[in-house]
């Protein structure tokens, strides 16, 4: 089982950090989400200027970059050409760490009709999916937004370049915000599936939910994990621990090896 992190669990930890904690704590690679308050990573000398000093130091550190998550949001029409360069910056930069995937969201729908909503996502995945495929990318899009329902998922993945774009099961939205049974998100989209994000949360008397190290709530992770192992997928565990947005979580040096013991324990 390959495990990886996000940087949004680690908002204040230097580059130089995060590599060290990763091979420390067993981890194989790691998802950057941002760093030291950028989101845009590839303005960042550590990724510009700097970027063969860093290449070789997560190499060295036996570690790989799993993804680099990016902040596009395919259906917004205003955001689209700077959403394409955003994409461009990241396909070259995930060939030159020799890393398959950029995530990307789908985005508000706004008062787009959802067949509206299917066409625009995927004329614009297709377009910036041809972007990524130049560099031997692919996007992946997150079951997240106004794009967590694994039917609306489908939509769209229907109508796109299987080798432009695929999808990254987040194994809480789905679940928590819809109720969709894992084997049902799979069943639709188990083809296009080749990542997933893992993070747990607990239901609040008072409505809405909390997030929690995982194992300590009540998303199914276990068997989860058992159906993914079931049906062949062989990608990355990746850790998303929302620290960045929800400052209140747990730290990382505490999240992060908890998330390996516990992913360990299940196999
Ligand atoms: O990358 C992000 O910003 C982000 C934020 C919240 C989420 O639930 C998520 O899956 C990703």
């Amino acid at each position: 089982m390959k495990l990886s992190f996000t940087t949004l669990g680690c908002p204040d930890w230097e580059l130089d950090r995060i590599i060290r904690s990763a091979a420390e704590y067993g981890f194989d690679a790691v998802d950057f989400r941002g760093l030291a308050g950028e989101m845009n990573l590839y303005k960042l000398p550590a990724f510009s200027g700097g970027v063969t000093r860093t290449r070789e130091q997560i190499r060295g550190a036996g570690l790989a970059v799993s993804c680099f998550s990016s902040s596009v949001h395919i259906v917004s029409k205003d955001n689209f050409e700077r959403n394409l360069a955003e994409i461009r910056e990241y396909a070259k930069l995930c060939s030159f760490f020799d890393t398959r995937y950029i995530r990307v969201f789908g985005g508000s729908i706004g008062d787009l009709s959802r067949d509206e909503a299917v066409r625009t996502a995927v004329r614009h995945l297709e377009e910036m999916g041809a972007v990524a495929k130049e560099y031997g990318v692919k996007l992946l899009l997150e079951t997240h937004d106004d794009w967590t329902a694994c039917a609306d998922v489908l939509a769209v993945m229907k109508q796109v370049d299987p080798e432009a774009a695929g999808v990254l099961w987040d194994l809480h939205h789905p679940y928590r915000m819809l109720g969709e049974r894992p084997e049902e998100t799979w069943a639709a989209l188990g083809p296009w599936i080749h990542y997933t994000h893992v993070k747990d949360s607990y239901k609040k008397p008072e409505g809405g939910f909390q997030y929690c190290l995982p194992g300590e709530g009540d998303v199914p992770l276990k068997s989860m994990h058992t159906l993914l192992q079931e049906r062949g997928y062989d990608g990355y565990y990746t850790l998303e621990w929302e620290k960045k947005w929800h400052p209140e979580l747990a730290e990382p040096d505490i999240a992060f090896p908890q998330y390996v013991q516990f992913m360990r324990s299940l196999s």
